[in-house]
């Protein structure tokens, strides 16, 4: 058993399997972890798959020492409700959901449990995961901490204000579709221009992979970098000046600020 003791991950789609496979990854035994999954076939499937137990929301919330709710937000008033009975003021609740305010979650819960809210991403799949994590009204630095070793099984975590989440939402968890969407069309471009399509996949992702390292290891700004690419008067000033005729930059701000938005009117719904 680790200090975390047992934890339970109750929503096992996307992002609750990237966080149970990080953790087996990361060396938890399958015996410290439950599950639990709405879908009885999803659950199979990850029980075969991982061999962890599933359990009912009731038993996870009787049993484990942590709760990791990683249901959608739409689903999140109905999953508190059912846990509530059994939830104890010495666990540590940690939402992974975006949009849900940690006040939201304690307000559905018995009186002085700890909720931490993380932002984590799906590059976690293969430990490159960023995560933000936030303290609620009932935290102190042990539940941080422990937070913490849950999201350092799958790549970098930072602590932020909760004000800040909603903003985080917008660029790092939603930050890889936005990043795939560029891919994409990269990789249509190529083969616009007559490249086969594998040929145009493979010269794209290595781009992107080798690009995220030299912006990381230099740690150089990034126009500095896109300075260093561009040639005066060649093909990169040709293509970016499209870019900015086609105010892709001015689209980048909108959309962000529009992943912002509807992270703040989630726990509305
Ligand atoms: N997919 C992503 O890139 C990211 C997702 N998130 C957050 O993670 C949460 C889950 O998102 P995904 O994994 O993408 O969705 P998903 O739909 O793949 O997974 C949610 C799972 O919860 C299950 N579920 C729903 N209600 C349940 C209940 N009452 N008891 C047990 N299981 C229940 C569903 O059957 C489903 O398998 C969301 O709140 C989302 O905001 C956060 C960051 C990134
Ligand atoms: O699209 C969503 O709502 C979730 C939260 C961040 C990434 N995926």
């Amino acid at each position: 058993m680790t200090a975390n003791g047992q934890v339970a991950i109750l929503g096992a789609g996307v992002m609750g399997e990237t966080l149970l496979s990080g953790l087996l990854r990361a060396g938890r035994r399958p015996g410290e972890l439950l599950i639990t999954e709405r879908r009885a076939e999803r659950a199979d499937e990850l029980r075969e798959r991982y061999g962890v137990d599933v359990v009912t929301n009731i038993e996870a919330a009787a049993k484990a020492d942590t709760l990791v709710l990683v249901v959608k937000p739409q689903d999140m008033p109905e999953l508190l409700k059912e846990i509530a009975p059994a939830v104890r003021a010495e666990q540590t609740v940690v939402s992974l959901a975006a949009g849900i305010t940690t006040g939201f979650i304690e307000s559905r819960l018995p009186e002085g449990v700890a909720v931490v809210r993380v932002m984590p991403n799906t590059p976690a799949l293969v430990d490159e995961g960023m995560a933000a994590i936030s303290r609620g009204a009932h935290c102190d630095e042990s539940h941080l901490v422990l937070a913490e070793g849950l999201l350092a099984a799958t790549g970098k975590v930072v602590r932020v204000p909760e004000k800040q989440q909603d903003a985080v939402t917008a660029i790092s968890g939603s930050g890889p579709a936005y990043i795939f969407f560029v891919v994409e069309s990269m990789i249509e471009a190529g083969v616009h221009m007559g490249l086969p399509r594998s040929t145009a996949t493979e010269l794209v992702v290595q781009t992107v992979v080798g690009s995220a390292k030299l912006l990381r290891e230099t740690g150089e700004h990034p126009t500095v970098l896109r300075e260093r690419v561009t040639s005066p008067g060649g093909t990169t000033a040709a293509a970016v000046r499209e870019l900015e005729d086609h105010k892709v930059r001015a689209a980048f701000l909108s959309a962000i600020e529009a992943a912002r938005n509807r992270s703040r009117d989630l726990a509305a719904e």
